[in-house]
């Protein structure tokens, strides 16, 4: 029986494998199946994971450069994910000290800079072209509150397609049931995330000397890939500030606190420029896992 190394992380509790790409998975979708599996993967706090990071360090670039690769527990390989980005570079830092990282993803490179207080990750510019989400050809332009499959969303790129729907309170909504639709309308034919938002209340002192108009949401968000509902999605909370903005909800070019279930992420996405994602990064153990053969 052949196992490899690999280390549990979480970014806001959105959990991840971290395995060296290097390491003898033939199989990395059966893999990920059988550790990330909720009931009898990889033990730890919660038993299984949101995927596994497949990760090639190039120590010797400068700044030092991550190849991510992401298999999801359904097999599928991410374009993008921004809390596993966070984990990958803390790991990078790990390994070489740096504390500036260049992430290499299929949905292109991302800048991270790591510091004591969290992990800041460049997410790109969310796009709403129906090219860039991507749309069917027959959804006739963007698709901004509009009604798809019982919820009204807006569709936005954000390295991975989301489907944002604002609501009054996201823990009145049985996510589990009103996604799967959504997650797998005709109208998105790479399938998307479906990403819940509501407005709250920041307490006073959390907008202690935060610049311009200080807003929060909540987020909770169902995971293509997953197949369900994960604790933290870090491009769903770039999406929510994107729709919001998009939608007439939100004018600031400020810090925005996103707060999923799995703790509080801040994000800035500018008129004009790349959006940044800001959180924590926990690593929680090593662990030997069996290869499938
Ligand atoms: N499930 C997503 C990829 C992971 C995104 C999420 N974990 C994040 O932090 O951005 C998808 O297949 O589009």
């Amino acid at each position: 029986m052949t196992t490899v190394s690999a280390e549990k992380y979480h970014g806001t509790e959105n959990d991840f494998l971290v395995v060296d790409a290097d390491a003898p998975v033939a199989d990395r979708a059966a893999f990920a199946a059988i550790h990330c599996n909720r009931e009898t993967g990889v033990g730890g706090e919660r038993t299984g994971a949101d995927g596994v990071l497949f990760l090639s360090l190039d120590p010797g670039a400068s700044p030092v450069r991550v190849t991510m690769t992401l298999v999801q527990p359904d097999g599928s390989v991410a374009e993008m994910c921004g809390n596993g980005a966070r984990v990958a570079a803390v790991w990078a830092a790990r390994e070489t000290g740096a504390r500036e990282v260049i992430i290499e993803t299929p949905a292109g490179d991302r800048h991270a800079v790591v510091q004591s207080e969290g992990v800041t990750v460049e997410m790109g510019r969310p796009a709403f072209d129906p090219a860039d989400v991507p749309l069917a050809r027959d959804a006739g332009g963007p698709l901004i509150d509009t009604p798809v499959e019982g919820l009204t969303v807006t569709a936005v790129n954000t390295g991975v397609p989301h489907a944002v729907a604002f609501v009054e309170d996201v823990d009145a909504v049985d996510l589990e049931t009103v996604a799967p639709p959504v997650r797998h309308a005709e109208l998105f034919p790479d399938g998307t995330n479906v990403t819940l938002a509501a407005r709250a209340e920041l307490d006073d002192d959390a907008t202690e000397g935060a610049p311009g108009a200080p807003a929060a949401f909540r987020q909770r968000t169902y995971e293509r890939g997953v197949e369900g509902e994960t604790l933290a999605c870090g491009t769903g909370a770039v999406a929510v500030v994107a729709a919001a903005k998009r939608t007439g909800r939100l004018d600031t070019e400020g810090p925005v606190r996103v707060s999923p279930p799995g703790g509080d992420l801040v994000i800035v996405v500018p008129d004009d420029g790349p959006a940044t994602l800001t959180g924590p990064v926990d690593r929680e153990f090593d662990v030997d896992l069996e290869v499938p053969e």
